[in-house]
């Protein structure tokens, strides 16, 4: 027959199962393929919902964006079909749940585990980019881990096709004014940074700038104010990893890109250590 991904899928080709929980706009539950007995996650979407939050074009966007992902660290979205008052994404069920019940569960990772989680989020993010697609979004609640334990990216409820502006600059930079330039930096940048706030919390088990109220961790962002406890004891090639995915960026707004490399080759020395 025709390839399943054109085929029009509808509620009956499905049998439901238990809730998987509450993603953006929609709750998930366990799905069944009738005739291929395949297992999915199929996400519930109610459409008053998107018109009150005006968010349908966005969601319209997110199809585009995720019918041309295909990476073994992002989880799939296989199709979607509608009826009257509901949309449903048909989703890649990621069997061993939110990375985040992990890391509750081990209070912290260890470092090679976490070298694994950033090694495959930095590649996922890595194609993500190179596709003009920013994430923006990325935290323990939006991992997921499949049967092996293979970290997932999903829920791109929020990520965005970077402005198309950014074929005219793929010219020389000469001319184009610090804002602009700075904007660049800063597309890309938003995830990169968000990978060392990432590895912090893998190794130690919070985030970096967490504080009592939301004033405060902001001024602690603002000032890239890294402090790293000497328990759980973290090697100094990590925390080197962290300060140079979080302070660069924070302070010198350096290119995603040579950002990406330094943290291959960091990671590659972790790894390999
Ligand atoms: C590619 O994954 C997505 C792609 C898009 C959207 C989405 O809602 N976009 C969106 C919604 C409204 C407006 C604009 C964008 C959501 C997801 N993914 C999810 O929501 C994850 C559901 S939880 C889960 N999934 C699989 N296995 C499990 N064990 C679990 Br728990």
């Amino acid at each position: 027959g025709e390839g399943n991904s054109k085929r029009k899928w509808s509620l009956q080709d499905f049998e439901i199962g238990k809730p998987l929980g509450k993603g953006k706009f929609g709750r998930v539950y366990l799905a069944r393929e009738v005739k291929s007995k395949y297992i999915v996650a199929l996400k519930i979407i109610f459409k008053e919902h998107l018109e009150k939050y005006r968010i349908h074009h966005q969601l319209r966007r997110e199809m585009e964006i995720q019918t041309s992902l295909r990476h073994p660290n992002i989880l799939r979205l296989y199709g979607w079909f509608h009826d009257s008052e509901r949309i449903f994404l048909i989703l890649e069920y990621a069997y061993g749940g939110e990375l985040y019940n992990e890391l509750r569960k081990h209070g912290h990772f260890s470092e090679e585990q976490a070298a694994t989680y950033i090694a495959s989020l930095t590649t996922a993010l890595a194609y993500c980019h190179e596709k003009h697609v920013i994430h923006r979004d990325i935290k323990p609640e939006n991992l997921l881990l499949d049967h092996e334990g293979r970290l997932k990216i999903a829920d791109f409820g929020w990520s965005v096709q970077s402005r198309s502006k950014r074929h005219t600059m793929c010219g020389t930079l000469d001319y184009l004014a610090p804002e602009m330039v700075e904007n660049k930096a800063h597309d890309y940048a938003v995830d990169n940074w968000t990978l060392g706030i990432l590895c912090y919390e893998f190794l130690y088990g919070a985030p970096p700038f967490e504080s009592e109220s939301q004033s405060d961790t902001f001024k602690r962002i603002m000032k890239v104010d890294l402090s790293f406890p000497s328990s759980p004891n973290v090697s100094m090639e990590a925390r080197n990893l962290i300060s140079r995915v979080t302070i660069c960026i924070g302070y010198e707004k350096s290119w995603s890109n040579s950002i990406e490399a330094s943290c291959e080759g960091l990671l590659e020395k972790a790894l390999s250590s």
